[in-house]
């Protein structure tokens, strides 16, 4: 199993530590992260949105307009349905409006927008809640339950180990070595991948907002929380002799075969911490034991393909937050922002200009 070892980005292993290197493409810190986001910081040799997303794309995810990562995916939608628990804790009117539209993408880690499916040992949600307030809110989740690298040159730092090495065309194992040498998160992030059992589809796995939020709600009153979206659909293990049958396409074969016999349901549930949890590191997880609040139930009803449906053109921003939410000091969720917009304006760009017909399906359109 080592050699199935993912990145936390949820880039696919090329070689057994490769997979740690799709973990890191995070983080800075304080003020200093909110201007990286913003693209503010870097003219020479400084971490840059730009400089970023180079590195990823040095690893071969480089598909002309496909996403930088979870390249991948298919397009659902569906509704959001609040609870009064989530009202009590959020003046955000996706809690309180009935029956939310939902725009969302099934994806899979990593950069390759043909690889198999069944071999991603990250699998991801994004959501679009559009409300009629006219106001948005935008997440992108993934199935691991904290992140492996604890800061945004860490990301970096396994980012570039998962470069192939130009004299072997394979990433120097060496590299990645070194990087889980360093940080203890990134050897927790590989414990997961190498315990934690696979389900068989898309529907029974969890996704973990990972990074903690503020909900306020009508009092002014502000509540960190960390969310995960936890499956209605039973888990059902699918072993490594089962993944190896698999089709490429298998995960999504299997969401329409499920979406042809109803919606499939996610309860959304927010954790509180406790005083000393960690509030600004996503990659230290809080005790299972803290208080957990269904805040909300989120439904499925419709797949389409990514390359005609209405996800290929959103970016999943996670920083789009409605008023009633707001983004934690994590310098990592900040510089997503920034990086998710250098992806996006990199692959539309490619769109516009006809180079990515493989991603927009251009050949069999009238
Ligand atoms: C510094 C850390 C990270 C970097 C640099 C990074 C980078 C990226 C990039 C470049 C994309 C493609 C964006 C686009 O073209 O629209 C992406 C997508 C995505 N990322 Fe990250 N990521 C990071 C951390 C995370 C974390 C912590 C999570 C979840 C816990 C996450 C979940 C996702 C998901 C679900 C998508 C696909 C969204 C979609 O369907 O459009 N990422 N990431």
């Amino acid at each position: 199993m080592t050699s199935q070892m993912p990145t936390p980005d949820g880039r696919p292993p090329r070689r057994s530590l490769l997979p740690l290197a799709a973990i890191g493409l995070i983080a800075l810190g304080g003020a200093a992260a909110f201007a990286w986001a913003a693209g503010w910081i870097g003219s020479s040799g400084r971490l840059t949105s730009q400089r970023f997303v180079d590195t990823i794309e040095a690893t071969g995810a480089d598909h002309p307009g496909f996403r930088r990562a979870h390249s991948k995916g298919v397009c659902v939608s569906g509704s959001f349905q609040g609870t009064a628990e989530g009202v009590a804790l959020s003046s955000a009117r996706a809690f309180s409006q009935a029956a939310v539209p939902v725009l969302g993408r099934m994806s899979i880690g990593g950069g390759d927008p043909h690889g198999a499916d069944a071999a991603a040992r990250v699998r991801s949600m994004a959501l679009l809640i559009r409300t009629d307030d006219g106001q948005q809110w935008r997440m992108a989740m993934n199935s691991f339950p904290f992140f492996g690298a604890p800061t945004l040159e860490a990301f970096l730092e396994q980012t570039r180990a998962g470069i192939p090495d130009p004299a072997t065309g394979k990433p120097d194992p060496a590299k990645m070595a070194a990087f889980l040498a360093r940080y203890p998160q990134a050897r927790r992030f590989q414990a997961w991948a190498e315990s934690a059992r696979w389900s068989d589809s898309w529907a029974n796995t969890a996704y973990n907002g990972v990074h903690t939020f503020h909900f306020i709600n009508t009092n002014g009153e502000r509540q960190p929380v960390r969310w995960s979206m936890r499956p209605q659909a039973p888990f059902v293990e699918m072993d490594k002799a089962k993944r190896e049958q698999a089709s490429a396409d298998y995960l999504a074969e299997e969401l329409d075969r499920r979406l042809a016999t109803g919606p499939l349901r996610w309860d959304m549930v927010v954790t509180l911490p406790d005083a000393g949890d960690a509030l600004d590191d996503p990659s230290q997880p809080w005790p299972e034991t803290r208080r957990q609040v269904t805040v909300g139930t989120l439904s499925f009803e419709q797949a389409q393909p990514q390359a005609t449906g209405p996800c290929r053109d959103v970016n999943f921003d996670p920083l789009i937050l409605p008023t009633g939410i707001a983004a934690s000091d994590d310098p990592i969720l900040a510089a997503r922002s920034g990086v998710y917009a250098q992806s996006f304006f990199r692959r539309e760009r490619e769109i516009a200009s006809g180079k990515a017909s493989d991603a927009t399906d251009q050949e069999a359109s009238p």
